[in-house]
């Protein structure tokens, strides 16, 4: 980052006062009555209540609109292992996106722990406190075994952003950018660079929405997974070719996608100038990508474009999922986030691309004109009409798909945050 944005960053988060986010009060605290009601003796009635029956902790606490987010900090953004501390900002700034698209409270909770397994038990004991559990920034191969025996220990939804939120929004971003190359995805050659948590879940969903894994080539820090290849994990014997390609300049030879969930600069225009015509390339590390939009531009005029950050066009990002898969999933009080939720929440976020786009987003990116095409091949995160459709599609989904403890919401569609909670 260049020096004053770098400095403009560091002052953001430092002032005026530290980090991003508080925590607000819902009832009045003025005076003794209040007291008398909201602590001691009042508080023990909700007690007495919730200890009869453990749902009544949705009435009398915040638990079902609040999702804790943890995570153990050893795949922070890009940056890779820093540390649980380290990850800190990252966790604040999705509690940030909860609320203000999504109107969901969050606290985030970095975990210091030795093992995948006291990972495991730390978040275990402390499920039932929150609506739902995102975990963020959880590296590969761990995040696979640690998100599954969470589902399975928790009754509440846990969800590992970095695989399937981000897929959500790849899948829904690349539908559209296929659409407008004029290719069908059962065709494409896809080059998916990185075969980590997001990578691995986002081939896993384009399988699902038509790619063929006969096109698919993955590739990690010892380049092309091949079924000639010693000591690859399960995960990316998923993804494993029978193939002579053995690096990124054979791999990106005439392919119609690049999808970059590794690291920063990886990709150059030389490659990119070897790719199939209208080139699709979703370079979505973070902060710095695969490649930077200008030099891809550059080097193709045909590309169509996405990265992960908020200051270039098409960001193709999980912040365009989680918010609302989880105002979804807790309104209907899911106990878990399927695979048919997931589908639901790529086809309302794709669809939404194909319609006008509000003034208020053309405001916000201080733009005249944003439809849909290769600039804009998905929505924008402050898009308002996203709380209603991947929401409603979500809880629907929920609904059909039989993990629904409560009906369709009475209160949807939802227009503003202030609906959340009903009338
Ligand atoms: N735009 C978005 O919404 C999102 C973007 N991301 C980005 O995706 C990236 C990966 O995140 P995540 O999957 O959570 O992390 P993981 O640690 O689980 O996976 C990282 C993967 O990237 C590979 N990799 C790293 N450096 C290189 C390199 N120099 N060459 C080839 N492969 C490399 C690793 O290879 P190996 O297996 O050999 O170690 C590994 O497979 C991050 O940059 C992150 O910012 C992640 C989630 C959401
Ligand atoms: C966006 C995000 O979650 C990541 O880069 O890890
Ligand atoms: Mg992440």
């Amino acid at each position: 980052m260049m020096d004053a944005n770098k400095q403009a960053a560091l002052d953001y988060h430092a002032k005026p006062i530290p980090g991003k986010l508080s925590v607000e009060l819902t009832k009045p605290t003025v005076t003794a009555r209040d007291l008398a009601l909201a602590y001691s003796p009042g508080v023990a009635e909700p007690v007495r209540e919730i200890a009869r029956e453990a749902e009544n902790a949705y009435r009398y606490t915040g638990k079902g609109n609040l999702v804790a987010v943890i995570s153990d900090g050893t795949a922070i953004l890009g940056l890779g292992n820093l540390g649980p501390l380290a990850s800190k900002p990252v966790m604040e700034g999705k509690g940030v996106l909860f609320k203000c698209f999504a109107g969901i409270n969050s606290v985030d909770i970095e975990v210091d722990a030795e093992s995948p397994q006291a990972f495991i038990d730390t978040v275990a004991r402390i499920a039932d406190t929150w609506g739902g559990i995102n975990l963020e920034d959880i590296k590969a191969p761990e995040c696979f075994k640690i998100e599954k025996a969470l589902i399975d220990r928790c009754s509440i939804p846990v969800f590992h952003d970095d695989q399937h939120g981000t897929a959500i929004v790849t899948a829904a971003g690349m539908l559209n950018a296929l659409d407008i190359a004029d290719k069908r995805i059962e065709d494409v050659k896809i080059v998916c660079m990185g075969a980590g948590a997001a990578a691995i879940a986002c081939m896993r969903l384009l399988v699902s929405c038509g790619a063929s894994k006969e096109n698919l080539v993955m590739l990690d820090r010892r380049g092309v997974i091949h079924t000639d290849r010693d000591g690859i994990n399960e995960y990316k014997a998923e993804f494993a070719r029978n193939t002579n390609m053995r690096t990124l300049d054979d791999a990106i030879d005439g392919a119609d996608v690049f999808i970059g969930l590794s690291g920063p600069g990886l990709l150059s225009a030389e490659q990119v100038k070897k790719m199939a015509r209208d080139p699709v390339i979703f370079a979505c590390t973070n902060p710095d990508p695969e490649i930077h939009p200008a030099v891809a531009r550059e080097a193709r005029p045909d590309v169509i474009m996405a990265t992960g950050r908020s200051d270039y066009p098409n960001q193709v990002n999980n912040v365009l999922g989680f918010p609302f898969i989880f105002r979804g999933a807790l309104d209907v009080r899911a106990t878990r986030i399927n695979e048919t939720m997931k589908l639901a929440a790529v086809h309302a976020l794709k669809d939404l691309a194909r319609e006008p786009v509000p003034q208020e987003v053309l405001d916000a990116y201080e733009r005249t004109e944003m439809s849909f095409g290769r600039e804009y091949i998905i929505p924008t995160p402050v898009d308002i009409r996203l709380l209603d459709r991947v929401s409603s599609a979500v809880a629907q989904a929920a609904v059909d798909s039989g993990v629904a403890r409560k009906p369709y919401p009475a209160h949807y569609p939802l227009k503003t945050i202030n609906d959340v909670y009903g009338a």
